[in-house]
């Protein structure tokens, strides 16, 4: 898929942001499934407009896209200012803290690229590249493990086997590579545990309808797609024995603002006995927010909302509602999958315990 070569020799996953020739490369996903249109950014606001516009998305991938930015920033504050690089890389992260509200892993990158802001005076750029390429690994590394734990979780409850829902995208293209819900599906159907994989559109970025079946495509897993309204008709008739999700931030008291519709999923799922399960790396996990309440919900405006495909079926300038994300409940959550281990009850203090581990 990709024209780039892989670059660290990891087994092979869907590889959608590269840093090669000393430069960000990003595969444009707002081209999938037609097209793979590779990006090439040299600073960090491209980076940011970047994280903005959706070239990249997906939690764990906008901190890495966002990591790799913060390299770019500092070759130009250092290049600017030299010594005083520290200063001069300011407006550059707060440009790419401001790309986009909700997924924490944004802010938690950076604060984790800023922390490496050493005292030496010399070039930062190859330690901060040595950073964010870590960054990248590590979350693979996590996935690859979180899908183990998740699969492990379904094989052992008694709504094992069947078939799983998926909502939006999760998988190499959301986050470093392999996945976080959808890590635990192609764990799930490496072992046989499971038949065929249902996705959800996910309007209006079709998130699902484009990227998600794209993905189980090449990876050969049966799926089928229906529509975001047509989720909990499945559910009732029976057959779906869990719900796997994804998760932008997980607040303190383990509330999960996730992409819009997954509150409605987990409602539908709580009616019929369908389990519910969040993957999450713990980059995911903002101790800082209390609940669901204090996450801040991204609105994408009107148009994205009224037009398909860059075409506007309906009436152009209907007032439209477009929150991208919405909060589901921790009581709604049976499982909270993170590389750290599995919270089947996740609260407050089952947050702190496992974020203090
Ligand atoms: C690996 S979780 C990715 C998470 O991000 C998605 O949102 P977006 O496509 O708008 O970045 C969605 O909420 C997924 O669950």
């Amino acid at each position: 898929m990709s024209s780039l070569p892989q670059t660290d020799g990891l087994p092979d996953t869907i590889r959608a942001i590269v840093w090669d020739d000393d430069r960000l490369q990003l595969l444009d996903q707002r081209q999938l499934p037609g097209q793979s249109v590779w990006l090439t950014l040299d600073d960090a606001p491209a980076v940011a407009r970047a994280i903005h516009d959706m070239v990249v998305r997906g939690a764990p991938a906008i901190g890495i896209a966002a990591a790799y930015g913060v390299v770019l920033a500092a070759r130009a504050a250092y290049r600017d200012a030299g010594p005083d690089w520290r200063a001069a890389i300011e407006p550059d992260l707060t440009t790419l803290a401001a790309a986009r509200p909700t997924a924490i892993n944004l802010n938690w990158a950076l604060a984790r690229m800023r922390a490496a802001f050493t005292a030496s005076d010399g070039d930062p750029e190859p330690q901060l590249l040595q950073l964010a390429a870590a960054i990248q690994h590590e979350d693979i590394a996590a996935n690859r493990h979180m899908g183990a734990l998740g699969a492990d979780l379904i094989d052992h409850d008694r709504r094992n086997g069947g078939a799983v829902l998926t909502h939006c995208n999760t998988g190499s293209l959301a986050t470093g590579g392999f996945g976080t819900a959808l890590g635990v599906v192609r764990t799930l159907y490496g072992r046989n545990s499971i038949e065929r994989v249902y996705a959800t559109e996910t309007r209006p970025w079709l998130q699902g309808a484009r990227l998600t079946a794209w993905e189980l495509q090449q990876d050969r897993i049966p799926a089928t797609l229906i529509a975001d309204s047509a989720a909990a008709a499945l559910l009732a008739q029976g057959g779906v024995h869990w719900v796997i999700v994804g998760a932008d931030r997980v607040a303190a008291n383990g509330d999960v603002a996730n992409k819009i519709g997954t509150y409605a999923l987990a409602l539908a799922a709580r009616r019929h006995d369908v389990g519910f399960m969040v993957v999450a790396p713990t980059s995911t996990i903002d101790t800082a927010t209390a609940s669901g309440a204090d996450i801040p919900i991204e609105d994408r405006g009107a148009a994205e909302l009224l037009s398909y495909g860059g075409h506007t079926p309906g009436v152009a300038d209907m007032p439209a509602w477009n929150p991208v994300f919405d909060v589901t409940p921790a009581e709604l959550v049976d499982a909270l999958v993170t590389e750290k281990g599995v919270l089947t009850a996740p609260d407050s203090a089952a947050i702190d315990g496992l974020m203090r581990a």
